[in-house]
């Protein structure tokens, strides 16, 4: 909606945030960077510090150390203007309200110079459907595409969005994906916090892992798999034997590994596909020495 669909110029630059809560270190050292015209997906498990880097982010929250450029500038000196270039839905964000779906959404745009059509993007997010419906009545999923409408209204330059398709049924969740793709092609810069692997899968240009309150991943989702998944004199085999028989299949498995043996080879055979994003999460999370990583894959984007 705004800017040059090539310019992938970053639209937000955090560096090494630190933030607590009394005695809980939220934040340690969190960093990323996001570009227009690019979907950065934040992934990490529960408590990792992906809300609390968003909250920085958008000015909601004083990290304790570190700095956060938006569009350029420091959220905490900027003014108003800063503020309407920049969108943000928050899981559940105080849309409590006496007002209609639909009087809500015209009431946002009313807010913005050169919004979006309001009664185009009800309709394409099937808010028209529940549009009289009184907001405190909505369901989970309807208030989840209103509260996106509603960031997305004042055709931001930068959007955040907190788990955009949870509580979504499989039809309107692939009707998002396609919007936020719509997004970032028209050069907006669209950061979202997901756990869906789908999500990631079909739509993040960049993902950036945190756990523990700190960075330990960012790439491509196939830098990060590469990254992780590339230990040194690994070989990898990887052989699809379709139609044999279950008995015939260990008897296979077991010739395989005493092969590999005369080489000094302990083979691991697997029924698993190749790597995937999720596993490779998983890895991570638990790794001690993420850190290592973070700075490995940091080279890779660096080296880009
Ligand atoms: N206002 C707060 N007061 C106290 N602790 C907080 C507060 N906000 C966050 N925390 C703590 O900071 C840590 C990071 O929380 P955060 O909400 O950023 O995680 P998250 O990655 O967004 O998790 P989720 O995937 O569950 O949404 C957690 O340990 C959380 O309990």
């Amino acid at each position: 909606m705004v800017g040059d669909m090539n310019d992938h110029a970053p639209a937000l630059e955090i560096r090494d945030l630190t933030r607590s809560f009394g005695s809980v270190r939220a934040l340690d050292g969190a960093g990323l960077c996001a570009r227009r015209g690019e979907v950065t997906a934040l992934l990490g498990p529960n408590g990792a510090g992906k809300t609390t880097t968003i909250s920085c982010a958008t000015g909601l929250l004083k990290p304790d150390s570190g700095s956060v450029e938006v569009l350029g500038e420091d959220p905490w000196q900027a003014g108003a203007d800063l503020r309407a270039r920049v969108g943000v839905m928050i899981q559940d964000g105080g849309l409590a309200s006496g007002a209609t779906a639909l009087q809500l959404l015209h009431y946002g745009a009313s807010l913005y110079a050169y919004p979006l059509e309001a009664d185009e993007v009800a309709e394409h997010l099937g808010i028209t459907d529940f549009g009289g419906t009184l907001v405190r009545r909505l369901s989970g999923g309807q208030r989840q595409r209103l509260a996106l409408a509603l960031a997305i209204i004042g055709r931001p330059e930068l959007v955040f969005l907190d788990e955009p398709t949870a509580g979504m049924d499989p039809g309107i969740r692939r009707t998002v994906r396609d919007l936020i793709r719509a997004l970032a092609r028209t050069g907006t810069a669209v950061v979202l916090t997901t756990h869906l692997m789908d999500d990631v899968e079909g739509l993040a240009d960049q993902v950036v892992v945190i756990s523990g309150g700190r960075t330990v991943a960012a790439g491509t989702v196939d830098e990060v798999i590469a990254a992780h998944r590339a230990p040194d004199a690994t070989l990898t085999v990887t052989a699809r034997a379709r139609g044999v028989a279950p008995d015939a299949a260990e008897a296979l498995s077991a010739d395989l590994r005493a092969t590999a043996r005369l080489h000094g080879v302990d083979l691991e055979l697997s029924t698993g596909g190749a790597a995937d994003l999720e596993s490779v999460l998983l890895d991570l999370i638990d790794e001690p020495d993420a850190g290592g990583l973070a700075a490995a894959t940091a080279r890779t984007r660096e080296a880009r």
